[in-house]
């Protein structure tokens, strides 16, 4: 990464200010190289005092980036765009958004100008380095997209996938944080229920997701190759697990995916 480059991340919120941390962690950026904006400028003051550049103007921040980051909620970005667009030069200027349900297109038609947009879809494990990101764009240089591609594999596994999937990806990946931490409660709740402390069922079923996750990545396996080794015959997984299939389970998840990105692909259009 060059050292004369900077970077602007306009909408310092959750993913904003992970993905800044990120960046700092993996040792190819300084604080120095990235300007952090939101509307309360004293709530960056912690990042601040690390180096980096924080403030509350938009303009300025995405005039001297070579990288500006969008990172706002959907419904805040228009805003945003009339903001930052006398200081969007289409040479100068890469725009990579994180924003739920805006396309490449939308940011451009709305700032009216011929800039590269990439888009970017991390979750929220980006906090700890461990985000699933999927990238898109419809514009910009492969040398851009290898650009947002690097930024995002300091924070995690970052995958390349045509525009039109982007819904489905927030849905899978994004929200799919929260499918999974929700199905982990209930593993817990479970634990609880048949003689574990809450704390323990806790932990427990964290660390088993977490081994049937890995068994996954680690051994390139197929999930029904795994149950089929804990499925003893007549034994008590196939009965647990065929109890919750006749509950819906698998439906429930799939059901859920599917509105999640029908609603991903609504966000921006419903602030029309
Ligand atoms: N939270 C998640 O799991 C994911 C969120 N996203 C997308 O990332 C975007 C940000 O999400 P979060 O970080 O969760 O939201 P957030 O609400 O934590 O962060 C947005 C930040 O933008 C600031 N902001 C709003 N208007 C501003 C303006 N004009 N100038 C400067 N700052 C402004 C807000 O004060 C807030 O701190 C959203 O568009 C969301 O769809 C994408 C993937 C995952
Ligand atoms: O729920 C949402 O709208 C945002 C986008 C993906 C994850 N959180």
């Amino acid at each position: 990464m060059s050292s004369q480059q900077h970077v602007a991340i306009l909408g310092s919120g959750n993913i904003g200010l992970s993905l800044a941390k990120g960046l700092v962690k993996s040792g190819l950026w300084q604080p120095q190289q990235i300007t952090l904006t939101r509307r309360n400028v004293d709530a960056m003051a912690e990042y601040a005092t690390q180096g980096y550049q924080t403030t509350t103007n938009n303009m300025k921040a995405a005039k001297r980036a070579d990288i500006v980051i969008l990172a706002v909620l959907p419904q805040q970005l228009n805003k945003l765009l009339d903001e930052i667009k006398p200081a969007i030069k289409s040479e100068k200027q890469l725009l990579v958004s994180v924003i739920s349900g805006v396309s490449c297109e939308d940011i451009r038609s709305y700032l009216e100008m011929n800039v590269q947009v990439v888009r970017a879809m991390p979750n929220t494990a980006i906090a700890i380095g461990d985000s699933m990101t999927c990238i898109a764009t419809d514009n910009g240089s492969v040398k851009n997209v290898n650009l947002v591609k690097s930024l995002f594999d300091t924070v995690g596994v970052s995958i390349q996938i045509n525009e039109e999937l982007m819904t489905s990806a927030t849905a899978l990946c994004a929200c799919g944080i929260a499918f999974f931490l929700r199905s982990v409660r209930a593993a817990s709740q479970g634990g609880t229920e048949i003689g574990f402390h809450a704390h323990d069922a806790l932990k427990m079923a964290a660390q088993t997701a977490k081994g049937a996750a890995n068994l996954l990545l680690q051994l390139s396996s197929h999930p029904e190759q795994e149950i089929d080794k804990v499925t003893s015959p007549k034994g008590c997984t196939i009965a647990g697990l065929n109890e919750m299939e006749h509950n819906g389970f698998s439906s429930a998840m799939i059901k859920g995916i599917k509105l999640s990105a029908e609603k991903a692909g609504d966000l921006y259009k419903a602030e029309d």
